[in-house]
């Protein structure tokens, strides 16, 4: 296998991800090609490059997804949102090595065969218009095999990691197997995003709010309970393991001094499934949150996160606007002893 890394490195979908892996590889020197549906966004990218806040802009090529040529070689980073897939999936051919980085479970992705997956801990708002991000919270970036890989797979993935690491834009940390990262990141991205994205709330908000924390808190119980059930294996994001913030949740006046303590670190931050709610037509990410939950779950009871899907589908579909009251919907749904 030749050396990909060595290649031109397509990132498809310049949001906070995109934008921020784009800038950590040009800033090493990485050649880089940047593709935007948006054409607007792209002729601002051609013109300016893509911009880091506070740290300054690189130029970089940028395309149009219209007018895209997938590359027979190279590495691919998949950073649309999970429902723009199938659009992207189906201009690839079998051959190129596809590193999706992306939150949550689609199950057409899954149905592919490719070698390495990224998973995103820190959190970046890219303007809508303008290949323009800031990040709003520091976190790793992990990078791993999904599947068995061969050594040249192997290889290939280590030089990515490095690659993306040099910038130290955020630490990047390879790992051995990303499913129990990913599948960690959904159990707080399927408790955080719809509840702040539904209420139109600041994520810090879920740790303040009485009712917020509570339905919060549940959530990442039942999404614990419901993974341990499925028996993945989860690992370790941020300060502690699943396994001690499902113990912390269960022990009395615990949760209270915890949340106090991590306000300030999610106040401010960006939850990227609030922006889909506002446009028209709204598409969100909640099929490959929550929607994945409750397929694993199976028999398994997960009545919060079932009220959580309806809930979000019914402000999508009827075009409602993001509020607070919404939060109102899921309270009887909450386990009866910690009801508020
Ligand atoms: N932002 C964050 O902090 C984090 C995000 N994630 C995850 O990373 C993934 C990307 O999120 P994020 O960067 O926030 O998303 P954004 O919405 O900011 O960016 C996605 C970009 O992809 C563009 N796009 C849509 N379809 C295509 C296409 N076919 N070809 C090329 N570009 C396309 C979108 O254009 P348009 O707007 O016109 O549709 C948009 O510019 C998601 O799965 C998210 O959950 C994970 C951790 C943190
Ligand atoms: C900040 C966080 C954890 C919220 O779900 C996130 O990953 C996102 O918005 O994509």
């Amino acid at each position: 296998m030749p050396n990909l890394i060595n290649k031109p490195i397509h990132i498809v979908g310049v949001g906070g991800i995109g934008a921020a892996l784009g800038w950590a590889l040009a800033q090493e020197g990485y050649s880089v090609i940047l593709v935007d549906s948006l054409r607007s966004k792209v002729t601002e990218g051609i013109k300016h490059g893509v911009t880091l806040v506070t740290l300054g802009a690189h130029t970089v090529p940028f395309i149009a997804f219209d007018d895209w040529m997938p590359p027979k070689e190279g590495f691919i980073l998949l950073c649309t949102k999970t429902y723009d897939n199938p659009k992207v999936l189906a201009r690839l051919s079998g051959d190129a090595f596809l590193v999706p980085v992306q939150n949550g479970f689609d199950p057409e992705l899954d149905r592919r065969s490719h070698a390495c997956e990224g998973i995103a801990s820190f959190v970046s708002e890219c303007q809508r218009d303008y290949p323009v991000t800031r990040i709003t919270r520091p976190g790793s970036l992990h990078i791993g095999a999904r599947r068995p890989i061969t050594y040249d797979e192997r290889i290939e993935i280590a030089s990515l990691a490095l690659a993306l690491g040099k910038a130290k834009l955020f630490p990047v940390e390879l790992v051995e197997d990303i499913r129990p990262y990913k599948a960690t990141k959904l159990m707080y991205n399927a408790a955080i995003s719809p509840l702040a994205a539904a209420a139109g709330v600041d994520n810090g908000e879920l740790l303040t709010d009485q009712l917020a924390k509570l339905l919060f808190f549940a959530l990442l119980q039942e999404n614990y309970a419901i993974l341990q059930n499925a028996k993945i294996p989860l690992a370790r994001i941020g300060p502690f393991h699943p396994d001690t913030v499902s113990l912390i949740l269960r022990t009395p006046w615990l949760p209270a001094l915890m949340a106090i303590f991590f306000r300030p670190s999610l106040r401010g931050t960006y939850c990227s499934m609030a922006p889909d709610m506002h446009v028209q037509h709204a598409r969100t990410e909640i099929d490959a949150y929550t929607g994945h939950l409750i397929r694993l779950a199976g028999e398994f009871p997960c009545p919060l996160n079932r009220a959580v899907l309806a809930l979000i589908m019914k402000i999508t579909t009827e075009g409602l606007k993001p509020q607070y009251q919404h939060l109102q919907n899921l309270e009887s749904h909450l386990p009866v002893r910690i009801h508020p």
